[in-house]
């Protein structure tokens, strides 16, 4: 009996993260993460020698540590989440399919590759696939490069499956409603800040202005969701995190926010990461512990951070929206 092959197999897509949190392992990973000139577009070879001479010899042993203390039972957090959302997507799709659809895991920089991923979805037979990076605000620094790894993964698959790519959904209802939700129910159970910060991760300035809408998605992103609350302007703010180098990247910045708002005397910040699908380094680490020392430190009060979206029930069923819309006549 030949089995019946599933109408259309799903790749959940996202960056990578460091296969240990230790300083070599760390190297690795930013060493073909800040390799791919959609990341950095420094002209080659200067970027090499900056790259292999300078950042990879300092900083991988500082990361390292930074990862050491978010890392759990199950690995990087970013990797352990990413695995329940696959897990739990899939179950979602056979409940709202009626049927065994192949949800595979893929990550930019590292593992599990494009190339075992798109093995694992052709091996369940599947015929039409949809790429759907786990990015809801479009940058050419994340979304184009799962684009451009992918296309090199199936560079030696003679056969191509038929695809469709999820861009962006910085505005899907579900998701603007989930985030409102999440902070909805964290202030139901924690009280309310004064002030809720959406720190989004940032990119060069530069970038934005050769035509990277990403900047101006996160600001939407963030005008709607405090639409959603009810908030008024004085209430909430969008910033930016994780700079990278030297140049200016775009503004307002998280840390100098939080160190104006700490000056100026708030009693209480609440603090979401609405790029995030999954808490990872930038969130767990970066977010929770460095910013809230920061504002502390600055005269800042209570700081609370809300998790990601993560593997709550409404963003697996926002997922499951976006597969359902995207896969319409498979
Ligand atoms: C959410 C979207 C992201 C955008 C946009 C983004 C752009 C971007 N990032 C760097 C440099 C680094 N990012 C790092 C970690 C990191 N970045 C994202 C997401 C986006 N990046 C995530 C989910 C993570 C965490 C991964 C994890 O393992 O938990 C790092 C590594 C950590 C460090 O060394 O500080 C770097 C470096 C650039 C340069 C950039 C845009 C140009
Ligand atoms: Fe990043
Ligand atoms: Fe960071």
């Amino acid at each position: 009996m030949p089995q019946q092959r599933p109408p259309f197999g799903v790749l959940l897509a996202n960056l990578g993260t460091p296969q240990a949190p230790t300083a070599s392992a760390v190297r690795r990973y930013l060493a073909e993460f800040l390799w791919d000139k959609r990341v950095v577009d420094a002209p080659r070879p200067l970027w090499w020698l900056i790259l292999n001479g300078i950042i990879l010899r300092t900083r991988p042993g500082r990361v390292a540590k930074a990862y050491a203390s978010v890392w759990t039972d199950e690995g990087s957090p970013l990797m352990s989440i990413s695995r329940q959302q696959q897990q739990a997507l899939s179950s979602a799709l056979k409940a709202e399919f009626g049927c065994d659809i192949p949800v595979a895991l893929a990550m930019t920089y590292g593992e599990p590759s494009m190339e075992q991923a798109g093995r694992e979805l052709r091996q369940a037979g599947v015929e039409n696939m949809l790429v759907l990076p786990l990015y809801p605000q479009y940058s050419a620094s994340t979304t184009a490069a799962v684009f451009d790894r992918l296309a090199k993964g199936l560079k030696a698959c003679p056969h191509l499956p038929q695809m469709r790519f999820v861009n962006e959904y910085h505005l899907h209802p579900q998701y603007i409603k989930a985030l409102a939700d999440s902070v909805r129910e964290y202030r139901a159970e924690h009280g309310s800040g004064d002030k809720l910060l959406m720190s989004f991760h940032g990119i060069p300035e530069r970038y934005e202005r050769q035509g990277d809408p990403y900047p101006s998605q996160c600001r939407a992103t963030a005008v709607a969701v405090a639409a959603e609350l009810g908030l008024a302007d004085d209430q909430w703010l969008c910033s930016f995190q994780s700079r990278f180098g030297r140049e200016e990247w775009v503004k307002p910045y998280t840390d100098a926010t939080l160190e104006e708002w700490g000056k100026a005397g708030v009693k209480r910040v609440d603090v979401i990461s609405p790029a995030f699908s999954a808490d990872c380094l930038e969130t767990l680490e970066e977010l929770d512990v460095e910013n809230r020392e920061h504002f502390q430190h600055h005269g800042g009060g209570d700081y609370h951070y809300i998790p990601c979206l993560n593997v709550r029930a409404d963003h697996i069923a926002l997922m499951t929206a976006l597969v359902k819309d995207h896969t319409q006549g498979w």
